[in-house]
């Protein structure tokens, strides 16, 4: 059964293997909207491509079709917006590219609103980071006139959302792709035209009022002990996280880490109870041992400067264990070990290896984390800075 159109900014990794997919089960005829117009070309030449699951226990994959490809700057997207059969627009392009994205969003709304269109439409950024819709919302509002902003209020839906699924990158523009797990738990109260107990009528969405608690309890814990396997497997040369995660010295700092968020997650959030936490931990450990995912430590290790800061993985779980003044010793190896990382095809890598420079270690610290050099937070990163030195020599 049909049940309308639906536009994707981004056909990567977690855009195809992810959010496409299950829009299109779902019944939606999915517009992939990228900048890369190879992808665009070969995604429209081959019309359908497969989704293959990486978990232990065998699927038959995935068959995706009902899709278009169209580019980003293409002037018919904005048309599509119009239409009264678009009910939902997703993004994964990358939290910092959002304010790109945001003008042609804006010119769809205001198109379908010159067009009397009077049928809900949502908006979800499926991005890792707390507020990713919100911050979306307040770049296109820049470009809206009070009467599109009026229209907006009354029929587009902002909801921010927690999206998990390790989705690795592949090998060409036509391979299948791979995926392991599923999350995606959307904001109920900020989405439009749906009633008290209606969803969208996608399997897999998971509809809360608990949103906060789930983006944290993802980011702060599997992003969290991702980023770190990434980054200290980084200094010992392992290519990927699964050879990360079989050092020793390696998983115990990731899984004391995780612990330790876990312990201010349950206090600050207490839908979660300390026996899911365990579990959800465990769940992420296998899912990194898993042989089957190929996973860079390059590409989990991405933009280092955004994983640290404030609000990220990184240093997120810090503030919320100081809250409760719990132990935070191992998110600050976290820290460290990104301090260190100083892959050369990163442009934020290097960008952070220029500041230590620049800077010194002191510096640095105090530059990113605001920590004072005299408290507690501060001497443990700068301590496990100088220890995780040493694994590189
Ligand atoms: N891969 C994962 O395991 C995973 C899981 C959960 C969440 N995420 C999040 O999803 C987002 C995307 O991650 P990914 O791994 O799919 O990255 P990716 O690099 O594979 O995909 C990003 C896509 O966005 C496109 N893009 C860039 N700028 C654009 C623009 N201006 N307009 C339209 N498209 C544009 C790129 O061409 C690319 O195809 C990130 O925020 C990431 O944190 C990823
Ligand atoms: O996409 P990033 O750069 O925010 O984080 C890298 C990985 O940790 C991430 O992509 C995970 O694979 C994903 O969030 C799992 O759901």
């Amino acid at each position: 059964m049909t049940k309308g159109t639906a536009i994707h900014f981004g056909a990567g990794n977690i855009g195809r293997g992810f959010i496409g997919p299950l829009l299109v089960e779902a019944g939606y005829h999915v517009i992939f909207a990228d900048v890369n117009d190879t992808l665009i070309n070969s995604l429209n030449n081959r019309q359908e491509y497969q989704v293959h699951f990486l978990e232990p226990r065998k699927r038959r994959p995935m068959t995706v079709s009902n899709y278009s490809g169209i580019l980003s700057t293409n002037d018919s997207l904005i048309k599509a917006f119009a239409n009264d059969e678009m009910r939902i627009v997703t993004t994964s392009v990358g939290i910092a590219v959002l304010p790109k994205i945001a003008p042609a969003i804006a010119k769809g709304i205001a198109a379908r609103r010159k067009a009397g269109t009077k049928a809900a439409l949502n908006i979800i950024a499926c991005e890792n980071g707390i507020g990713a819709t919100e911050q979306l919302k307040e770049a296109l509002l820049e470009d809206l006139s009070k009467e599109d902003k009026q229209y907006v209020e009354k029929y587009i839906g902002f909801a921010n959302c927690a999206v998990d699924r390790i989705v690795p990158p592949f090998e060409n523009q036509s391979s299948p792709l791979d995926q392991y797990q599923i999350e995606w738990s959307v904001d109920r109260k900020s989405l439009k035209g749906i009633g008290e107990r209606e969803t969208l009528g996608i399997r897999g969405m998971h509809l809360t009022d608990d949103l906060l608690g789930f983006v944290e309890r993802k980011l702060f814990t599997l992003n969290c002990g991702h980023a770190i396997a990434a980054y200290l497997g980084y200094l010992k040369q392992c290519d990927t996280v699964f050879d990360s995660i079989k050092h020793k010295e390696i998983s115990q700092i990731v899984e004391d880490a995780m612990n330790e968020s876990s312990a201010a997650l349950v206090k600050k959030h207490p839908i979660f109870t300390e026996k899911e936490q365990r579990e959800y931990i465990e769940m992420c450990l296998d899912r990194f041992a898993n042989p089957n995912v190929g996973d860079d430590v390059q590409r989990v290790g991405r933009d280092p400067l955004r994983k640290l800061s404030q609000n990220d993985r990184l240093l997120g779980p810090i503030s919320m264990a100081q809250e409760y003044s719990l132990p935070i010793t191992n998110l600050c190896y976290g820290v460290a070990a990104a301090l260190l990382y100083d892959y050369q095809d990163d442009p934020q890598a290097v960008e952070l290896q220029e500041k230590v420079d620049d800077l010194g270690i002191v510096g640095t610290i105090t530059n990113i984390t605001d920590f004072k050099q005299d408290c507690n937070e501060f001497k443990a990163i700068l301590t496990a800075y100088h220890k995780l030195q040493k694994w590189r020599s």
